[in-house]
């Protein structure tokens, strides 16, 4: 599968993720700059994490104005498949291409560290190959982390069956204690309407490697490498 990763002023998490698909799991990737029209016959784009364009005015709200951007919601539109991580997944809801929004976190402070999360449906390339009693341990790292979405969309993603993630305890229970910065209904990451576009607010690149002592993030990883080549 040939991936595209799109690096944006101030992206930091481009070079992990770019690692991982290629080093550890033997995929092509092609770096794509921001202000590029071509997504190089791509089959699957990655808007990976970081502080694009120093997350001024809101994080994501100028880079969904990038020259690639374009092209990438045109790419959606035609059903290819985009994943945003953090970062890439506040570029995706100021793209329009998920709904909702990422609001500052709950206490206001930049939060890091581990995270604990459960697959929601079994109908999204990210999770059909993930066990549905799996809790993954993936760390965070954010300061817009709060996913809102007003109560009709969050009502429609709910019974469209879009959320793909939400954070729970190490057992797998869903809290309020296991909620990291105050997102609804725990929700931890969405797929849209046609499950194409997916984002992601942890950082399964971070978990992805036997020498940090976590792979859980691989799970994601694998199961849309496997849903893709069936
Ligand atoms: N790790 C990231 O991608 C951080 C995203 C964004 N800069 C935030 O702080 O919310």
């Amino acid at each position: 599968m040939k991936f595209g990763v799109v690096i944006f002023p101030g992206s930091n998490c481009d070079e992990d993720i770019i690692y991982v698909l290629n080093n550890i799991l033997g995929q092509e990737v092609v770096r794509l700059w921001h202000k590029d029209h071509d997504l190089q016959g791509c089959d699957f784009i990655v808007l990976p994490g970081g502080f694009s364009f120093g997350d001024y005015l809101r994080s994501g709200a100028i880079a969904r104005f990038s020259p690639i951007m374009q092209e990438v919601i045109q790419f959606a539109a035609k059903g290819g498949y985009v994943m945003g991580i953090c970062n890439g997944f506040q570029i995706l809801t100021e793209s329009g291409l998920l709904e909702g929004a990422l609001l500052h976190n709950k206490n206001r402070k930049f939060i890091c560290r581990n995270t604990f999360v459960l697959p929601q449906t079994q109908n999204s390339l990210l999770t059909a190959q993930i066990d549905a009693q799996r809790v993954l341990k993936i760390p965070v790292a954010h300061g817009e982390g709060n996913y809102f979405a007003d109560a009709d969309t969050l009502k429609s993603i709910n019974d469209n069956d879009q959320v793909l993630f939400r954070y729970c305890d190490e057992a797998g229970n869903i809290t309020n204690d296991a909620n990291p910065n105050g997102t609804l209904e725990n929700i931890a990451g969405i797929t849209n309407k046609n499950r194409n576009v997916f984002g992601f607010m942890p950082h399964p690149e971070r978990a992805a490697d036997a020498v940090l002592a976590n792979e859980d993030g691989l799970a994601i990883f694998e199961s849309i490498l496997s849903m893709v080549k069936a």
